[in-house]
Order: structure tokens, then C-alpha cells, then sequence
């Protein structure tokens, strides 16, 4: 059973509020006027599109002209495979016949239609337009469902390019991944699925079986069923963060540690190693960067990008792109994968990267650029640029800007030497560094295959644009970013910036990382913040010229960049470091004030034989097997208060072993158990709840406190009505249930359903928290999540909950409101009667 297919909410799972969810890095989209009212018209950004070499000239006009459209809804069935595969069966099923039936002006509309690149049908999208669906019923209705199970975490709402990524990264439950720059979370949360694979399976055959789980080309499930890996989802920005452990709460999820660092010098994870011994740190078999962004890929939603692009949003952030890839190809396994992705089309932020990167860690022999044609074949693709041209505008004595195209870095400073003998008040961006022109290779084993990248375009499936790179590093990396002894004046006379400085650890163990931060480690250059001068880019656009193609001249050696980090930037090894980096045992991360957190999350493990924990195991007859020391709390003291948290053993190994080095860890752990403060003499002998985020992870090791809902008819009872009568003596209507509860003594208890075919059967197993009080019941699940579950199983539309201590607390309530209101009338009338008196 799904996780989200309890009372709990599930994975994946967001509530559809709240803008740029997907992969965009673009801030909040500001503006006041409407998005239909919003010119979608950029002189600079068509004429580069246009005349970058990026599309044949046909191509380029039905890309732009997608460009220009409305961006289809979209949004993926998540969870496990048979659980999702239930919820898209009721969405077929119910739905889509329906809306098939709406006639618009005599023609039939478009319905929702799956994704053809995404297998199994799980990924949709709806192109039907707004004025349509206000108007059709069936569509309401389809809304409402879409809403319901998105708030329970059946389906998230994403857009269709920002799932590509995780799906190239080919991750196994049992592998440890990172992902670098994960907020708002949509890639984490699949990235959590992945690593979950069909655990629960795998949990209840452990459970009922003397096996320990199996590992093998499946997966690792070797903690009794469990899958072994762990997702660890990092974001620098203090805000994104917290919206982060937001979304990823809801997924459940053991595994999964979420930290708030900057990426490019994300701190080395220490594991424990006994006395004496070398110390060791993680490495990761799958790294995700999804990285900061100009996001000009997502102007079908973003009125930033028509209203704000500039060549200088990606030339700005091709550094720190590049500190985050190689930081990233540093923290990978030998043999393992990384995913660069961005939502731009803009090789300076893509092919750039990536080739500068490889060169960095040493070229293709030890990191290769792989060919993911047999990844999501329906994909429609078209292959890395191996050729391109940057554009940036230089300016003359600080006045009106000239946009120029540089074929090379070549073509670029030969314009400069000639502009500094004509007009010597001429400056050129400090940003156009080697790095951002295509690569030259000496050799064809040399040549960095760029055409193994995957560029989405808008117009090829009606998306928005992308772009994907999947590196497989093949050996250690012997170089490392080196100290950066010559910063930049533009760098140094910078104000402090929000991102990390590196640690001042004791040298022998301090890996030399650069503290260089340009415009975009302070913060992503986003259009948002910055002024729009209409005049300025239509006047710029058209002094656009095209710089030489001097690319045959190049003497192939690139000067260092006075910029990004030298060794990132032309791939110099430092010859002091013999092997990869050491760690830094603490990493200090400097912080704006506004990106730093007052509040500490403490995470205090229980000992394996904690008394109270011992009570609460026994009470649900927890099997011996079921792991004792994992159990948690969010406190100094590591005392027993309100919640108790479990986590994986990775998670817990990790945490211990590093909380006190300087990382910051901002969330992790499930909640199982709640303590249950009521005042009832008999709650004494069970006084904790299960909890719906974490009752799945436990139920398969219970032995106790279990009953089973057989009927349909019992769980509509229990649904629709909180707080239901079960007297001691007398009747009840709650069925096999009631039954079973009679015999139980006060406390909570697991409530099983189990999936069986036909109408009267279920879609999928759940289980519930159901807690039995001496003279009613009552099945521990929100109001919001009771209509969601009516609504999938019962396809009712607005049910009414009745709740029986609401209701007598209200009647209560206004009783005593009535009371005292007499009472007020009565003193004032009274008081009026004194005052009367007084003035008689
Ligand atoms: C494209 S978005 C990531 C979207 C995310 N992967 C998802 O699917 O929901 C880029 C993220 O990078 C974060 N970021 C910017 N600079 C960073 C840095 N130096 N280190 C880590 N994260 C950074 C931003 O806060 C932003 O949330």
C-alpha cells in the first residue's frame, strides 16, 4: 500500500499553490498584470535564439512560436507502481469519458492525454483552454479530484520537462543520492520514490518469511525488505529550503535527509571508522544538479524571461554552474552517474558547463558524457550543440550597449584588442571567460561528445524547453577547485554574499575550494530583480553584430579566467593535490542574515533499549526484528515530549556521525508515534498514537492492536462519521470492525484493508490509525484526507462529515455563549439599575 494511500499524506505530493514549482529557478513571478495580457516579445532573446546556429531556420519558427503559447497542465501519478497505477485507473475510468462527452461550439473537446514519453501512462497533461473547462461540469469535477489527491499525494502536479531528469539518473532503491539544488522538490520526490522502488512488497514477504530482503539488480532491500539507499536534498537558499522540507515531509520518507549548503563547496559527509583508522567519507551513486538557472526554457509560464532576458543571465551564471557540476563530480562514486539539468536553452549554461567541467576533472578518460538514446525512447529529442555563439553587449563609456556574437574566445579578444586601439572607453563583460565557447579538442579521443546531451525544445512535445547531460565518472578525480589566490576585482569588491565561504579547518584536511562568488552564488541573476528597460534591449537588439569566426585560428590553450575557479575554468591540475579532496571537517557556512535559520533542529537518537520506547513496542506487539535504535526526538535533551521520529539506519549513521561538524541539517526523520494527552485514567496504560506518516513502516512487524475492515460499507461509516458510538454493551453500526474493537482495551490500533477485486472490493491495501475509546471510535484521519478517500472509493463529491465531539462541543459551546450573553444582559441590566440608583 502507498504511503499516500492511507490518512497519511503521501509522497510526491503538492498542494498546487504557490508559483515556479518544476524545475524553473526564477523567483516568484511578480507582476501585476495577467499572464494573457503579458507581450510575449523579446528582441534580444529571438534574435539569439535566431541566430545562434541552435536551429535550422524552419525549426527555430515552430519552436518560437510554441514559445509563445500557453504551457499545457500537466501532473504525474506517484508513488509506488501498483498504487499509482490504481489512482490513474480511477481517472480513466471515471473522468475521461466524461469530459470526452463536453461538446464546445459542436466540436468535441480535448481531453487530458498521457505523456507518450513517460512509460505506463503515469504522466499527463491537459491542453483544453480555461474558458472551457469554467464552463463544463465534468471538468469541475476532474478539478476536484486533481486537487483532492494532489493534497493526499497521488498526484503531483509537475511540469512534464522538470521529470526528465531523475529518469536519466537510473536510480535503484539502495543507491545514496544527492540532490545539489533541490527546491521546491519535485525531482526529490521522485528521486524518493525511486529509491523507495516496491519496498512495502518486499517488507510484508520479510516480515512473514525468515529472509532479511535481497539485493540484487533490483535492488538493495537488505534491511528486512527495506530499501538500504538514502536521498539526501540540498538547497542553499534559506526560504526554498523550508519550502523544500515542506513538500518532501509529505513524502514519508525514512531515507531522506534534507541540508541547506551551498552545493558548489558542499561539505564532505564523514562515516563512522574505528580507532585509528583512515577516515572515511560518502561518496554517492547518483548526483542530481538541477542547477540556478536563467530559466529562459520556461517563458511559456514565466513573464520574466519576454520581459527581462538578457545575455547576461546565463553568462552570469555559467561560474557557478560550473563550481556546483565539478563539486558534484567530486562527491560521485567511481562508476556512478550524474545529471547536470537546467531549464534554459542557452549553451553557455549547458554545453559550456558540461565541457568545461569534464575538462576540469581531467577529460573524457575520467569522466564520460553518456549516450541516453535507450532513456526514455519516446522522448522526443534533439542532440547537444558541439557548435555555438555567445552574445553579450559591451558599452561605451558606460553608454548604450552594443550586442555582439563571438564565435570563440579567439573572435572575442581579437574584437577587444581592435576596440581597445579605436575606443579605448570601450568595456566588454568581465564574464566572457573560455569556458563559455565550445570546446577545442586536440584529438578525436580527446573530443568531448556534446552531442550525447539532450536539448528539449518547446515544439517537439509541447513542453517547456530543456536540457539534460548524463557524466559517468570513470576514475578519481586527481584535481581539485584550487584556493583562489588571485580573486577578481569585480569579486573582491563585492558585498558579502549568501553563499558558503569555504571552512578555515586545519589545512592537512581542508580541501582547497574556491572562494570566488560571482553575481549568481550570491544569488541566481534573476530577471526579477532586475530593472527592464524596454528601450534599452530593442535598441541593443538592433546594433546587434556578428563577431568573426576566428574559431580556425585558435591556438586551442585558453587563458585562465580571472572569474571562475582556474583549475574549473581550463582544467589545470593542481599539483600539490595527489588525490581527490580531502573533506573539510567543519564547513562553516556564511550567511546572509536573511538566508540564516534562528532555529536549530536538534536530532537525538533513543537507545535501542529506552524504556518508554520498549512500553510503546510492546503495546503493538512490535516483532524483535523491527529496528530499535532508529527511533528519535527533536530535542536538546533527547527527552520524550510530543513526537517520536524514526529514520533509516544510513540516515541515523549519517546524522550522528556528522551533526556535530558544522553541517546543516534541516530536516529528517518520519513521525510514528504522538503522545495522546487526554485525560482518561485508561489512556495511562497506552498514552501514544500511531501516527498515519509513519504507520506503514510499522504494520507489516505488528502483532498487536490490529484489526481488518472488510466492507466497503464499514469504512464509509467510519469516513463519514467522526467519533462514531461503540458502547461497552449495546449496539453499535460499525460492523466486523466494531466487533474486533470491543475486544480491544482503550488505545490506537492499525486498521487493515486489503485490496480485492471487483466493485465491492478495494483498489489498493491501506491502513489507518483507528483509536478506541471506552464509549466511541475513531479512525485518526483529517477531514480534508476523509473527503479525498470518500471521493476516490466512493466518488462522492461533497460529502458532509459529521463529527460528534465537534458537534456536542459546539452545541456545549453555544450553550455557554447563551449563557453568558444572558448573564452580560442581566449585569448590564443590573449595573444600569445600580448606576440608576446611584444617580437617584
Ligand atoms: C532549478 S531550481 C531547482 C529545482 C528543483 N530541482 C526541483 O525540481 O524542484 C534551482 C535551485 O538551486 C538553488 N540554488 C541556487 N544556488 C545554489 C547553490 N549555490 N547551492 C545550492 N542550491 C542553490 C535555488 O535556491 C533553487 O532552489
Amino acid at each position: 500500500m502507498g504511503r499516500g494511500r492511507g490518512g497519511g499524506r503521501g509522497r510526491g505530493n503538492f498542494r498546487g499553490k504557490g508559483k515556479n514549482r518544476g524545475g524553473g529557478s526564477r523567483g516568484g513571478d511578480n507582476r501585476s498584470e495577467s499572464w494573457s495580457d503579458i507581450v510575449r516579445q523579446n528582441d534580444l532573446y529571438e534574435t539569439y535564439y535566431r541566430q545562434g546556429g541552435f536551429l535550422e531556420e524552419e525549426e527555430f519558427e515552430k519552436m518560437w512560436k510554441a514559445l509563445a503559447s500557453d504551457l499545457p497542465n500537466s501532473f504525474r501519478f506517484t508513488g509506488t507502481k501498483s498504487d499509482a497505477l490504481a489512482v490513474r485507473e480511477i481517472f480513466k475510468q471515471r473522468y475521461i469519458p466524461k469530459i470526452q462527452s463536453v461538446q464546445f461550439e459542436g466540436e468535441p473537446v480535448l481531453p487530458p492525454e498521457s505523456v507518450p514519453a513517460f512509460p505506463d501512462e503515469l504522466v499527463w497533461h491537459m491542453k483544453t483552454h480555461k474558458k472551457i473547462i469554467r464552463r463544463h461540469p465534468p471538468f469541475a469535477e476532474f478539478q476536484k479530484f486533481l486537487v483532492a489527491e494532489t493534497t493526499s499525494g497521488n498526484i503531483s502536479r509537475q511540469e512534464v520537462v522538470s521529470m526528465i531528469p531523475p529518469h536519466f539518473l537510473d536510480v535503484k532503491p539502495g543507491m545514496v543520492v544527492l540532490d545539489m539544488c533541490a527546491a521546491p522538490g519535485s525531482k526529490s520526490a521522485q528521486l524518493a520514490e525511486m529509491i523507495h522502488g516496491d519496498e512495502e512488497e518486499r517488507v510484508k514477504k520479510a516480515a512473514n518469511s525468515d529472509s532479511h530482503g535481497t539485493a540484487d539488480a533490483d535492488g538493495d532491500y537488505t534491511d528486512d525488505g527495506r530499501s538500504t539507499g538514502l536521498l539526501i536534498a540540498n538547497d542553499t537558499d534559506y526560504k526554498r529550503a523550508g519550502m523544500l522540507v515542506h513538500q518532501v515531509k509529505r513524502l514519508n520518507f525514512p531515507n531522506l535527509i534534507v541540508t541547506q549548503h551551498d552545493a558548489s563547496i558542499f561539505p564532505s559527509i564523514e562515516l563512522p571508522t574505528a580507532p585509528g583508522q583512515k577516515k572515511q567519507y560518502l561518496k554517492f551513486d547518483r548526483v542530481l544538479a538541477d542547477v540556478p538557472c536563467s530559466g529562459d526554457g520556461t517563458a511559456r509560464k514565466n513573464p520574466n524571461v519576454w520581459q527581462k532576458w538578457t545575455p547576461r543571465d546565463g553568462l552570469g551564471l555559467h561560474g557557478l554552474q560550473l563550481r556546483i557540476l565539478f563539486r558534484g563530480l567530486q562527491l560521485l562514486k567511481k562508476g556512478g552517474r550524474l545529471v547536470y539539468s537546467t531549464c534554459s536553452m542557452n549553451p553557455v549554461e549547458n554545453e559550456a558547463v558540461v565541457a568545461s567541467a569534464i575538462v576540469a576533472c581531467g577529460g573524457v578518460s575520467k569522466v564520460r558524457l553518456v549516450d541516453c538514446s535507450d532513456h526514455l525512447p519516446n522522448l522526443v529529442r534533439k542532440p547537444g550543440l558541439n557548435k555555438w555563439k555567445v552574445l553579450d553587449t559591451s558599452s561605451l563609456n558606460g553608454e548604450g550597449k552594443t550586442n555582439h556574437m563571438f564565435t570563440s574566445y579567439e573572435a572575442f579578444l581579437k574584437t577587444k584588442e581592435k576596440y581597445d586601439a579605436e575606443q579605448p572607453g570601450r568595456r566588454f563583460s568581465d564574464k566572457l571567460v573560455p569556458g563559455v565557447f565550445p570546446p577545442t579538442s586536440t584529438s578525436e579521443e580527446e573530443r568531448i561528445p556534446l552531442e550525447n546531451c539532450v536539448r528539449v525544445y518547446p515544439h517537439l512535445q509541447d513542453t517547456g524547453g530543456f536540457f539534460i547531460a548524463v557524466l559517468e565518472k570513470l576514475d578519481d578525480i586527481k584535481v581539485a577547485q584550487p584556493q583562489n589566490g588571485k580573486q577578481s576585482e569585480a569579486a573582491k569588491n563585492k558585498p558579502e554574499s549568501g553563499s558558503a565561504t569555504p571552512a578555515t579547518g586545519p589545512a592537512s584536511e581542508q580541501p582547497e575550494l574556491s572562494a570566488v562568488e560571482d553575481e549568481a552564488a550570491v544569488a541566481p541573476v534573476s530577471p526579477t530583480k532586475r530593472k527592464f528597460d524596454d528601450a534599452e534591449l530593442e535598441a541593443s537588439a538592433k546594433r546587434l553584430r556578428v563577431e568573426p569566426d576566428v574559431m580556425d585560428q585558435s591556438a586551442g590553450s585558453e587563458a585562465p579566467d580571472s572569474e571562475v575557479p582556474e583549475a574549473v575554468a581550463n582544467g589545470t591540475p593542481n599539483p600539490e593535490q595527489k588525490s581527490e579532496p580531502k573533506p573539510e571537517p567543519k564547513q562553516v557556512t556564511k550567511l546572509k542574515p536573511e538566508n540564516q535559520s534562528n532555529q536549530k533542529e536538534y536530532f537525538e537518537y533513543l537507545r535501542g533499549d529506552d524504556p518508554t520506547m520498549n512500553d510503546i513496542l510492546d503495546f503493538f506487539g512490535i516483532s524483535p526484528r523491527f529496528p530499535r535504535d532508529r527511533f528519535m526526538v527533536k530535542n536538546k535533551e533527547g527527552l520524550l515530549l510530543n513526537k517520536i521520529y524514526y529514520t533509516s539506519e544510513l540516515a541515523k549513521t549519517i546524522i550522528s556521525q556528522n551533526k556535530e561538524r558544522g553541517m546543516k541539517f534541516i530536516h529528517c526523520g518520519v513521525v510514528m508515534f504522538v503522545s495522546h494527552r487526554i485525560k482518561d485514567k485508561d489512556v495511562l496504560k497506552a498514552p501514544w498514537r500511531l501516527q498515519n506518516e509513519g504507520i506503514q513502516i510499522l504494520e507489516p512487524w505488528a502483532t498487536k492492536r490490529i484489526i481488518t475492515c472488510k466492507s466497503r460499507d464499514t469504512l464509509h461509516r467510519m469516513l463519514i462519521e467522526m467519533f462514531p458510538k461503540l458502547p461497552r454493551d449495546g449496539d453499535h453500526d460499525l460492523g466486523e470492525v466494531g466487533e474486533q474493537l470491543m475486544d480491544l482495551d482503550i488505545g490506537c490500533c492499525f486498521m487493515r484493508i486489503e485490496k480485492s477485486e471487483g466493485e465491492e472490493g478495494f483498489p489498493f491495501d491501506m491502513v489507518l490509525p483507528v483509536w478506541r475509546h471506552p464509549g466511541s471510535a475513531n479512525l485518526m484521519v483529517d477531514k480534508d484526507e476523509r473527503k479525498a478517500i470518500l471521493l476516490r472509493l466512493f466518488n462522492e463529491q461533497n460529502p458532509h462529515i459529521i463529527n460528534h465531539v465537534l458537534d456536542k462541543a459546539k452545541a456545549a459551546a453555544e450553550q455557554e455563549e447563551a449563557r453568558e450573553a444572558v448573564e452580560v444582559i442581566e449585569a448590564e441590566e443590573n449595573g444600569s439599575e445600580v448606576e440608576n440608583a446611584g444617580a437617584a
